[in-house]
């Protein structure tokens, strides 16, 4: 399938940047068009069932056993050269010049890796920024589920720095929820489908 750059939705980011900048977080419910959809769909459940998927960790010293109590997801980091991934990260290296026009985040790169988590598997609250690293500065993350009924189940709750609740969206296809990553703590509730998304970060570094 053939996409141009013209397949991306006309998406004025303006009013995301104004949540972003007051709420710290903000929802772009149609971020991907029905065909780039289906295009970062097909290119991450290939690469899972070829076996180009490995098991995420939480941090250096969790061994594996200690990381599926806090996520169960398996991931693959996008690189420029894949077909679909390569048009994703192009569009999101637009979103960061906006970034850094209209907040001055000075946002230097964005790193992102396809997510794949079975039924029943979650991700337990947690704050992106790393305790000893503090590159990451906005998370975003893209869901790709086409179908996904309320039961499904599978919603992020998202909480701000005074610890009250946000947020709960569920991971409908094509949004893109962006949201600072020093001080919104979130969690992945378990799904009883297959579950989608592309997770990443811009980053200062
Ligand atoms: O998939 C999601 O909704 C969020 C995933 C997440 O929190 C992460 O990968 O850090
Ligand atoms: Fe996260």
């Amino acid at each position: 399938m053939q996409i141009s750059q013209t397949d991306w939705p006309e998406t004025d980011f303006t009013k995301a940047v104004e949540s972003l900048a007051q709420r710290h977080y903000a929802v772009i419910p149609d971020f991907l068009s029905p065909p780039m959809l289906e295009m970062l769909r097909s290119e991450c459940l290939h690469m899972h069932d070829e076996g180009h998927f490995h098991a995420a960790s939480v941090g250096r010293a969790a061994g594996q056993q200690l990381n599926q109590r806090i996520r169960g997801d398996s991931i693959r980091w996008l690189e420029p050269e894949f077909p679909a991934g390569g048009r994703y990260l192009a569009r999101m290296a637009e979103l960061q010049a906006q970034l850094n026009r209209e907040l001055f985040l000075g946002l230097r790169q964005f790193e992102t890796h396809y997510a794949h988590y079975e039924p029943g598997s979650f991700y337990k609250r947690h704050v992106d920024r790393h305790r000893d690293n503090d590159a990451r500065v906005i998370s975003a993350v893209c869901y790709l589920n086409p179908e996904w009924p309320q039961e499904a189940g599978g919603e992020i709750r998202v909480w701000n720095d005074a610890d009250e609740e946000v947020l709960c969206l569920s991971p409908q296809g094509g949004a893109l929820l962006l949201f600072t990553s020093h001080n919104m703590p979130h969690e992945v509730l378990p799904a009883n489908r297959v579950r989608l998304s592309l997770a990443g970060w811009f980053r200062r570094d």
